[in-house]
C-alpha cells in the first residue's frame, strides 16, 4: 500500500473515541431522576436469569413508544438503574441487538465540510454539495439534501440569522449542542406535543431537580444560546415547543445532556452528537456487554444512515440486562466513577468498579524484581503495594506517583494543544512517554495508554511527504504499543481494538521507503522489514478483520473499516503471492543456469 493510500484513509483532525455515549460538549452537566418515565403499568417480574447482573426489574408499559425495539428485547424498570433494556432471547457474540436511526443528529463545526449533514457519510472523492443559502451544511447529493430539507429549512434561517448577529467570524456558527437542541425543538413543533416522537424525547431521564450549581449555570448559558438561535423574543414564543417557562427549557437541556450520544465515524472518530430515545434506554456498566457503533455497512441505504447499532460483545442470556459504557473504560476506576457521578448522577456498582481487591491493568506497574508479575499503583491507602506474583514490594513509590502526576498534567496540556499547535503537542508526548515507561508503568496504565494513543495520532497527522524509514518505523512501534495496551483492558472484538489493529496492519503494509532486510529469515528487531513485514501486516489485518466482525456486528461485515481491511488483505495476498512466485522463478532460473543444484 502506498503512503498516499494510507493518508487518504485518514482525515485531518480525527481522534479516536472509546465509544462512549457522553456528549463531550457539555461535560459539567448533572442529572437526576425527577421525571418519572411514562410507566403507568408496573408488573412484577419473575426472577431474572442468573447472569442478569442487575437488581430486580419490572416490565413496564411503553404506551405506544419505542416501536423500533424488536420482540427479542424488552424495556424493564429497576429501582437502582431506572428503565433499561433486557434480552428476551440469547444473543451470541457479534449479534446486532438493535439498529436505529437517531431522531436528531448534527455534525460538529470542524466536520461539516467533511461529512454529509444528513447521512453522516464521509465526503466522496468528488466532494460534497453545500447548501447555497446558509453555506454551512454540506450533503452527498440532492437526495440527501431533500431528505433533510423538512428540518434544515428551519435550521437554515436560524443559521443565517446567527451569522449576521455574530460578534466575530469565529462565532459565526452555534455549537453543536445548540444546533442539536434546535433540531429537537423543531421536531417537537413539527410532530406535535402528543406525538410519539415528542413523548419519547420527553420520556428521557432528566436530573433537573438535583443539578449542582455549576451544571445549572452551564444549562442556563446553553438555554440563552438556544433562545437566541431560535429567534425567540418572549416567553410566550416557547409554547409551540411545549415549554411554558425558561425552567422548562433548562429541564429539556438537562434531559438532552444526560441522554446524548457521540456521533462517530465508522472508524470511531467523534464527528458530532445525536439523540436516540430508544438507545438512551440502555444503562451503563464499565464492563459492558454491548457497544454502540455506526458501521456504515455498505449495503445499508443512505436514507437510513447514520444507523446506530447495538452489538453484543459477549454472549447475552435471556433475562440479562444490556449495558453499554458511557465513559472511556481505559481510565482508572476513580476517574470513571467521578465522571459518572458528575455527568450522570449515579455511583457505578458494576463488576469492574466493585472488584477493588483485584489488580486493575489500567493502574499497574511491572514488578520491581522483573519476575513477570504486576503490582497495583501506589495510593494514599497503600503506599507500598506488592507484586501479585512474587510479593516483592515496590521500591520507589514516590517516583511512580511523580511520574503519574507529571503524565496526567502533561496529557491535559498535550490534548489542549493537539489542534492548535500539533508539533508542540507531539514534543510533549515524546518527552512524557519515556518518563512513564521508566517509572515501570504498563502500556495499559493511564495516562501512558492515552499518551501513546495521542502520540500515534500526532505522528499520523504529521506524516511527511518524503516519508523516511525512521519516521514510519516510529509510528508503527507507537501503534504496536497502543495495541498492546488495549489488549489488556478491552475484550476481544471491542471495536476500539479492531480499529487499532486495522490501523497497525495498514501501517505495516505501507511501502517501506528504504527496507533494510529483503530476506525471508526471522528478524530480531521490531518492526521487521521486507517480506517479514508484509507477512506481519497480513496476520495483523486478518486478526483485525476477525475483531471488526464482532465489534461492528457479524452481519455488517465489520462495517466500512472491515471493508477497507478486506481490500488491503486482498492486495497483500497478491503481493505476497507475487513475491513467492518471484522467488520460485529466481530459484528455477538459478537451477537452469546451473548456479544451484537441481
Ligand atoms: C441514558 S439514561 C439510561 C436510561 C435511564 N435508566 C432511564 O430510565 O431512562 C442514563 C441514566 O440512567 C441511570 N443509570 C444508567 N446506568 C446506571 C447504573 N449502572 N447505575 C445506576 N443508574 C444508572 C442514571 O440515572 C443515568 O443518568
Amino acid at each position: 500500500m502506498s503512503f498516499a493510500q494510507l493518508q487518504s484513509s485518514r482525515r485531518a483532525k480525527e481522534t479516536k473515541s472509546f465509544v462512549s455515549t457522553t456528549n463531550t460538549q457539555e461535560k459539567n452537566v448533572d442529572i437526576s431522576t425527577d421525571s418519572e418515565p411514562q410507566t403507568s403499568h408496573i408488573v412484577p417480574r419473575s426472577r431474572s436469569a442468573d447472569r442478569s447482573q442487575g437488581p430486580t426489574s419490572h416490565s413496564i408499559s411503553l404506551l405506544g413508544m419505542y416501536q423500533n425495539i424488536p420482540d427479542t428485547l424488552e424495556v424493564r424498570q429497576s429501582e437502582e438503574t431506572g428503565r433499561g433494556l433486557y434480552a428476551k432471547t440469547q444473543y451470541n457474540v457479534g449479534s446486532v441487538l438493535l439498529s436505529v436511526r437517531p431522531q436528531v443528529s448534527v455534525l460538529s463545526g470542524s466536520h461539516l465540510e467533511h461529512y454529509c449533514s444528513f447521512c453522516a457519510s464521509a465526503a466522496p472523492p468528488h466532494g460534497l454539495k453545500r447548501c447555497t443559502k446558509c453555506r454551512k451544511v454540506w450533503y452527498c447529493n440532492a437526495s440527501c439534501q431533500n431528505a433533510d430539507w423538512a428540518m434544515h429549512k428551519l435550521e437554515c434561517n436560524a443559521l443565517q440569522r446567527w451569522e449576521v448577529d455574530a460578534p466575530s467570524p469565529e462565532l459565526a456558527l452555534p455549537s453543536d449542542a445548540v444546533r442539536c437542541i434546535g433540531r429537537v425543538l423543531w421536531g417537537i413543533q413539527k410532530f406535535g406535543l402528543e406525538s410519539i416522537w415528542t413523548r419519547e424525547f420527553n420520556g428521557m431521564q432528566s436530573h433537573r431537580s438535583s443539578l449542582p450549581p455549576s451544571a445549572f449555570e452551564s444549562h442556563t448559558y446553553l438555554a440563552h444560546s438556544v433562545v437566541r438561535y431560535l429567534g425567540i423574543s418572549s416567553p410566550t414564543e416557547l409554547a409551540p415547543f411545549g415549554l411554558s417557562s425558561a425552567g422548562d427549557l433548562v429541564d429539556l437541556i438537562s434531559r438532552f445532556t444526560t441522554n446524548t450520544f457521540t456521533l462517530t465515524s465508522p472508524s470511531l472518530s467523534p464527528i458530532g452528537v445525536c439523540v436516540s430515545p430508544t438507545m438512551a434506554l440502555v444503562n451503563h456498566s464499565c464492563d459492558p456487554n454491548v457497544v454502540m457503533v455506526f458501521p456504515h455497512a455498505s449495503d445499508a441505504p443512505t436514507t437510513t444512515e447514520p444507523l446506530m447499532h447495538l452489538v453484543a460483545l459477549r454472549e447475552i442470556l435471556p433475562g440479562e440486562q444490556v449495558y453499554v459504557s458511557y465513559v472511556d473504560i481505559s481510565v482508572s476506576r476513580e476517574a470513571r466513577q467521578k465522571e459518572l457521578k458528575d455527568v450522570y448522577n449515579f455511583t457505578c456498582r458494576c463488576s469492574a468498579c466493585s472488584n477493588q481487591g483485584k489488580l486493575d491493568p489500567r493502574a499497574s506497574v511491572y514488578c520491581p524484581k522483573s519476575c513477570g508479575g504486576l503490582c497495583p499503583l501506589p495510593t494514599e491507602e497503600n503506599e507500598s503495594p506488592r507484586c501479585g506474583k512474587c510479593n516483592s514490594v515496590i521500591t520507589s513509590p514516590d517516583a511512580i506517583l511523580d511520574a503519574l502526576h507529571v503524565g496526567s498534567e502533561g496529557l491535559e496540556k498535550a490534548m489542549s494543544l493537539q489542534f492548535k499547535d500539533p508539533s508542540k503537542s507531539r514534543q510533549l508526548t515524546s518527552n512524557l512517554i519515556p518518563i512513564m515507561t521508566s517509572a515501570a508503568l504498563t502500556p495499559s496504565t493511564h495516562p501512558l495508554l492515552a499518551l501513546t494513543r495521542l502520540h500515534m495520532e500526532l505522528l499520523l497527522l504529521a506524516l511527511p511527504d518524503n516519508l523516511t524509514q525512521e519516521y514510519l518505523d516510529e509510528v508503527i512501534r507507537t501503534a504496536a504499543k497502543y495495541n498492546a495496551g488495549l489488549s489488556n483492558i478491552l475484550p476481544v472484538g471491542h471495536p476500539v481494538r479492531g480499529v487499532a489493529l486495522a490501523e497497525l496492519g495498514k501501517l505495516l503494509a505501507v511501502d517501506e521507503p528504504s527496507p533494510h532486510d529483503l530476506t525471508d529469515t526471522p528478524q530480531p528487531h521490531f518492526p521487521p522489514s521486507g517480506i517479514q513485514r508484509l507477512k506481519l501486516a497480513l496476520q495483523t489485518l486478518v486478526r483485525a478483520r476477525e475483531e471488526l466482525y464482532i465489534g461492528y456486528g457479524k452481519g455488517n461485515g465489520g462495517g466500512q473499516v472491515g471493508k477497507e481491511v478486506r481490500e488491503v488483505i486482498v492486495r497483500l495476498e497478491g503481493e505476497l503471492g507475487a513475491w513467492s512466485q518471484g522467488i520460485k522463478n529466481v530459484i528455477e532460473d538459478a537451477r537452469a543456469a546451473g548456479q544451484i543444484s537441481k
